[in-house]
């Protein structure tokens, strides 16, 4: 059971590890189910025998017929119920697999798989495998229900058997047929549902803009939501009016080969009572051969829905995944980049790919360092090849003088604190000892939104508060972490003027006093004089580096550091 069947692909693999802890109930279901399904059938047989023998039905028969009813009822719902509980239980583990997967994937990777989609997956596809688990549940029991008659039709009448066994078969095929077009259905609408949750953020994070502009509401909802919505709807419902078509086809032919039974009946010779009791099986063995067939939809978009969650291991597989560490590393002296590039991949075919670099850049450990330069120059994408969450193209990232690599690189990470210009605000401290508590009131006193937020249970009680108090909350978060290295992508840029200058004039230079090392990415050309360097970026190069002026001439061993 825990040995991994050989030549597994990586998704089967991480398919088989999260299914294995569940084998063990799984198993035990079906088993349970499997007896019920059989009992249900012997229930069958004893019934028909009953209704057919001459004499009166025995105290011991009846004692039977209870048992089997016991066992059949008994084994049906343990078996739903366990399979119910171990399917909720997969559904958790898949949510949880798939958020780590999310979590300990390279940041490009998540960038370029785009928020949207991976909403998608955590809602849709999750919920769609959490849908099949639930109709899933029971099932054995059918299966069983349906051998277990087989066996008992086979015994009552082997020519009949096989002509319903024939008919089944044919069934089956039609099925599997009507599945293969459904699917590219499911498919399709799927793709759909990308674009819906896409339109859904618009809605959602548009709502201001969209209440000021007609058009633009007409053009998202009335076109493109509504567009997307209607594209899945007739998807799926082609792909379940196809269902229909091959459960109505399949009925007619289950019919034909009841009226062909009565009408062959006299010339096979078969025993009238044998033909009432195969056809009385057979109408029931009816109702669990639907329910197995009814899964057939479910399973095609659970498979739909298991491909995109595969594709996204298979994309956040691509780039080696660094080794979880709990122990930040040491910088002792310097982080430097080496000859270092980083190229995008080109948005559209034939575009030219934008690309970072060569850059050689050495941050010392007690250094300001600004970063400037116009939009889109480059400077959020250095930060992130400083910070190591790009992983360069070329060249190196160094500290101290030892390469980061697979395996240093989550230690490296925990040098760094950092407030990006598309920060995203937690409302809950890491740390929630009465230390951490209490500091964090006081820099939310410090920061002047002690009287708009509150701490409640080591949380914020709101963040709904303006885009430069929210920006304030989010440097306690930074402050309180107190690394080594800390940036800031723009952070001032929402802050009132008198706030600027105390993040300028008080709050850097605090933290540089008490040792940390400082990015800071901004266009307040006003402060420069608080880095001890500047370097400029444009067009994803350092074009210029200088020494603020006024600074002193220490300063300048920061120099010529940047190529
Ligand atoms: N995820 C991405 N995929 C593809 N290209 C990207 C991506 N992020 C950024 N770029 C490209 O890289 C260039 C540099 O972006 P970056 O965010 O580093 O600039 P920036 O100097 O920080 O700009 P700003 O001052 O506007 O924040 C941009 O022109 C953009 O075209």
């Amino acid at each position: 059971m825990n040995a991994l069947p050989a030549g597994l692909s990586p998704f089967a693999t991480d398919m088989w590890r999260l299914l294995k802890p569940f084998a063990g109930v799984a198993a035990v279901a079906t088993l349970i189910g499997s007896v019920g399904g059989l009992a249900t059938a012997a229930l069958l047989e004893q019934i028909n025998s009953a209704l057919h023998g001459s004499a009166a039905i025995s105290v011991s028969a009846i004692a039977g017929l209870a048992v089997l009813a016991v066992f059949a009822v008994g084994g049906h719902t343990v078996a739903g119920v366990l399979n119910s509980v171990t399917g909720q239980r997969v559904v958790a583990a898949l949510r949880k697999d798939v958020s780590l997967r999310i979590m300990g994937a390279p940041i490009a990777a998540v960038e370029r798989m785009k928020s949207h989609r991976l909403q998608a997956i955590l809602n849709e596809d999750i919920d769609t495998i959490s849908d099949f688990t639930s109709e899933f549940a029971g099932h054995a029991s059918a299966f069983a229900v349906t051998a277990g008659c087989a066996i008992y039709l086979f015994k009552l009448s082997p020519v009949l058997f096989l002509v319903s066994a024939l008919a089944l078969v044919v069934g089956i095929w039609i099925n599997f047929a009507a599945a293969r077009a459904w699917s590219r259905n499911f498919e399709k609408a799927r793709t759909g549902e990308d674009e819906l949750q896409k339109h859904y953020r618009s809605v959602v994070e548009g709502a201001k803009e969209l209440r000021l502009n007609r058009m633009r509401r007409a053009q998202v909802h009335g076109v493109r939501l509504s567009g997307a919505a209607d594209l899945i709807a007739r998807l799926k419902a082609r792909a379940l009016g196809l269902f229909w078509a091959a459960e109505g086809t399949n009925s007619a032919i289950f019919f034909l080969v009841v009226v062909w039974i009565l009408a062959a009946r006299p010339s096979l010779g078969i025993d009238a009572q044998v033909v009432s009791g195969f056809i009385i099986v057979l109408l029931f063995v009816k109702g669990p051969i639907e329910e197995l067939a009814a899964l057939l939809p479910f399973l095609s978009q659970a498979q739909v829905a298991f491909r995109r969650i595969a594709r996204l291991s298979a994309e956040f597989r691509k780039e080696p995944h660094a080794v979880d560490s709990a122990q930040p590393a040491f910088l002792a002296s310097h982080i430097e980049l080496q000859q270092a590039r980083y190229r995008f991949e080109a948005r559209q075919e034939g575009a030219k790919p934008f690309e970072v670099g060569p850059i050689d850049l050495r941050l010392r450990r007690g250094e300001t360092l600004f970063i400037v330069g116009g939009n889109g120059s480059g400077k959020t994408t250095l930060v992130k090849l400083l910070l190591g969450l790009y992983q360069p193209s070329e060249g190196q990232l160094l500290l101290d003088a030892a390469p980061v690599n697979d395996r240093s690189r989550e230690a490296y990470r925990g040098l760094f604190s950092a407030i990006f210009s598309d920060y995203h605000l937690f409302d809950e401290l890491v740390a929630q000892d009465a230390e951490h508590i209490r500091a964090a009131g006081e820099l939310m006193r410090r920061l002047g939104v002690a009287d708009k937020v509150q701490l409640v249970d080591g949380m914020f009680s709101t963040t709904d508060v303006s885009t430069g108090q929210r920006k304030r909350l989010a440097l306690v978060h930074a402050w309180l972490e107190d690394r080594p290295v800390v940036m800031f992508d723009e952070w001032a840029a929402d802050q009132d003027p008198e706030f600027r200058s105390v993040f300028y004039r008080e709050l850097l230079p605090e933290l540089k006093r008490e040792g940390k090392t400082l990015i800071v990415v901004s266009h307040d050309d006003r402060y420069f004089d608080v880095a001890d360097r500047v370097i400029r970026m444009s067009a994803g190069r350092v074009v210029e580096e200088f020494v603020p002026p006024g600074k002193p001439k220490s300063s300048r061993a920061f120099m010529a550091d940047v190529r």
